[in-house]
């Protein structure tokens, strides 16, 4: 991975988790590459990627359930390779709960601190605590069957949380649940770990619950880590192509420089040319542009550096923005959205695309 990746990654010193050169194989299947990664206490970090990306491998490794093939774990600036997973001072909650279907809710939060023989009245105490921290009083004598989705994974939550873990490794909780109830617990899930400072360490294949909840996200693919920084930093300045394209959504164009002045490129691509602020970039040297839908503008005249000429082919009426799809010479598509429709123009119109090249992001070729 580039150095810009590497020197992104916060110092040691107030990290609480470390993947230092992490990798693991599964026979000649390298699924998670050379990873480094420092995350530092209370944080809430997400593994974001596509399904198979290795982004659950890497949380079965911090939990103790993987070995790692090679590299260093640490858990309190303490190498945890030789510690079995309940010696780790972490805690996993996974989608399907693995809640005991024959306890109830109570016996089920309780279930951490009865294996370590706590007092009965600590015990009580402490779960009831749990049940109001997850508003769940009043359930505590329930089967898991008689539970929704919702109130399972806070019972899975609470149990995890009871025994006080450093750190929480959270594997898709909420990708059992339909979509209103998802965004309630994602809100939920946020409060409470801010309120408690625990550092979650969160896995999702959703980009949009990893922009919401997130304190950073490490984004994934094919094993590799392809930039780790805020959900602003992600989703303003990709670093490659691969986290352009798959953080919200994006116009992509290859491309050629042809010219630079002031920090502003001109490049040249199959659909025409465009302008991009780019530091770093020389004449001749290939990349990709990013442009967001929502900073695309469009004109029936030419804009000075831009020669991006398409016909208006529809508009998508997405609930809170209009979308217009645009065909362009080289058959590619460009994508714009409104809050409202464009009420100067129509299907079949010739209109020229440009932006302000300060929105647009000069990716290097070989992201
Ligand atoms: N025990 C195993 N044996 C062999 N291959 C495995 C094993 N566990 C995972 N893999 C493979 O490792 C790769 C990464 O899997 P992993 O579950 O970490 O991906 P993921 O990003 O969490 O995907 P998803 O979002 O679908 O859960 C996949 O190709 C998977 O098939």
């Amino acid at each position: 991975m580039s150095d810009s990746v590497v020197t992104s990654v916060m110092p040691d010193s107030d990290s609480i988790v470390s993947l230092i050169d992490v990798e693991k194989s599964f026979g000649k299947n390298k699924v998670v590459k050379n990873m480094n990664i420092e995350i530092k206490e209370g944080e809430f970090l997400t593994l974001l990627g596509p399904s198979g990306c290795g982004k659950t491998t890497t949380l079965r490794m911090i939990a103790g359930f993987e070995e790692a093939s090679c590299g260093t774990i640490k858990v309190q600036g303490v190498s945890v390779e030789d510690k079995e997973p309940f010696e780790r001072d972490v805690n996993t909650v996974f989608q399907n709960y693995a809640l005991f279907p024959h306890m109830t809710v109570f016996d089920n939060i309780a279930y951490g601190l009865k294996i370590r023989k706590r007092p009965k009245e600590e015990i009580t105490k402490r779960v009831n605590e749990m049940l109001e921290l997850v508003q769940l009083k009043g359930y505590e004598n329930r089967k898991p069957d008689a539970l929704s989705g919702g109130q399972k994974q806070r019972v899975a939550i609470a149990r995890a949380l009871i025994n006080n873990p450093k750190v929480l490794l959270l594997d898709e909780p909420l990708g059992a649940l339909d979509l209103k109830l998802r965004k309630q617990m994602q809100v939920e899930l946020k409060r409470l770990q801010k309120k408690l400072g625990i550092t979650f360490v969160y896995v999702t294949h959703d980009q949009e619950e990893a922009l919401t909840m997130s304190d950073r996200i490490a984004v994934m693919n094919e094993g590799v880590i392809e930039q780790l920084a805020t959900p602003r930093e992600i989703y303003n300045r990709p670093l490659t192509k691969f986290v352009a394209g798959f953080i919200g959504e994006s116009n992509i164009f290859d491309g050629e420089v042809t010219g630079l002045e002031d920090g502003i490129l001109s490049v040249k691509t199959s659909a025409g040319t465009l302008k991009v602020k780019g530091e770093g970039f020389h004449v001749g040297e290939s990349l990709h542009v990013s442009i967001r839908p929502e900073y695309v503008k469009v004109s029936t005249d030419t804009v000075d550096g831009f020669n991006l000429m398409g016909t208006i082919k529809d508009f998508t009426y997405m609930g809170t923005v209009v979308k217009t799809s645009v065909d362009m010479k080289d058959n590619t598509e460009i994508k714009y959205s409104r809050f409202e429709k464009d009420e100067d123009f129509q299907e079949g119109d010739s209109i020229n695309i440009y932006w302000n090249p300060e929105r647009a992001v000069a990716i290097k070729a070989s992201k």
